[in-house]
């Protein structure tokens, strides 16, 4: 079976200067090895805040690495240089708002800033792109609530076969 490769994109001036170590995407890549029980590479990057490099990125990720997910953290809020969603919609075909609005409902019931992320998905080619917030706190959490639909929705768009260990997550595939 090919292996599946995962883009894990984080976005953020201070730890791509390396003024604070990259906890977020490294707990991207934890839960990634937790739940995954089919074969993945993960393409992990750092990176800064600016638009074009974050486009440039997922472009790169996507059209010539050939990633079926890309997960970002951080970039989403409301603050001058938090553009990831904007990246991410100048990049994608299709917007799948309905992961934004479960992650952001799930997240309320942590903090009530959960609001201010602007956090959305969306697709280009056969790739899947998601974003999560840059507190470190943030990432279990989210993953959690969409990770069910993750892997039905690759397959929709012709994507590679990835599966979950159903007692961590349980991805949920509608009978034909
Ligand atoms: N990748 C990360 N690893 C560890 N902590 C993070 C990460 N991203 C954000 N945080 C934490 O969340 C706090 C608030 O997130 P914020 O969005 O301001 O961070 P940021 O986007 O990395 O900031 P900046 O890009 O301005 O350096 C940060 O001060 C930091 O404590
Ligand atoms: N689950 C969860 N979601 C969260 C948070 C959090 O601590 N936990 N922080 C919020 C805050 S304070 C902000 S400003 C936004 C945007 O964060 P970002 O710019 O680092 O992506 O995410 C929000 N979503």
């Amino acid at each position: 079976m090919d292996k599946a490769l995962i883009g894990v994109l984080t976005i953020s001036d201070r730890a791509s200067r390396g003024i604070y170590e990259d906890i977020s995407g490294k707990a991207i890549i934890d839960y990634l090895n937790d739940v995954l029980i089919t074969p993945f590479e993960v393409d992990y990057r750092v990176i800064p805040d600016e638009f074009e490099v974050i486009k440039e990125t997922m472009i790169d990720m996507v059209d010539n690495k050939g990633c079926c997910l890309i997960l970002t953290t951080g970039g989403t809020g409301p603050a001058k240089r938090d553009v990831t969603p904007e990246a991410t919609e100048s990049v994608c075909e299709k917007m799948m708002p309905g992961f934004g609005e479960l992650m952001r409902q799930v997240s309320l019931q942590q903090v009530p800033t959960a609001i201010l992320s602007r956090q959305t998905a969306g697709i280009r080619g056969s790739c899947l792109i998601v974003n999560l917030p840059g507190k470190p706190q943030s990432i279990k959490l989210c993953l959690d609530a969409v990770f069910p639909a993750i892997p039905y929705c690759i397959e929709l768009i012709d994507g590679p076969f990835i599966d979950t260990d159903p007692s961590k997550v349980k991805a949920f595939r509608p009978k034909k």
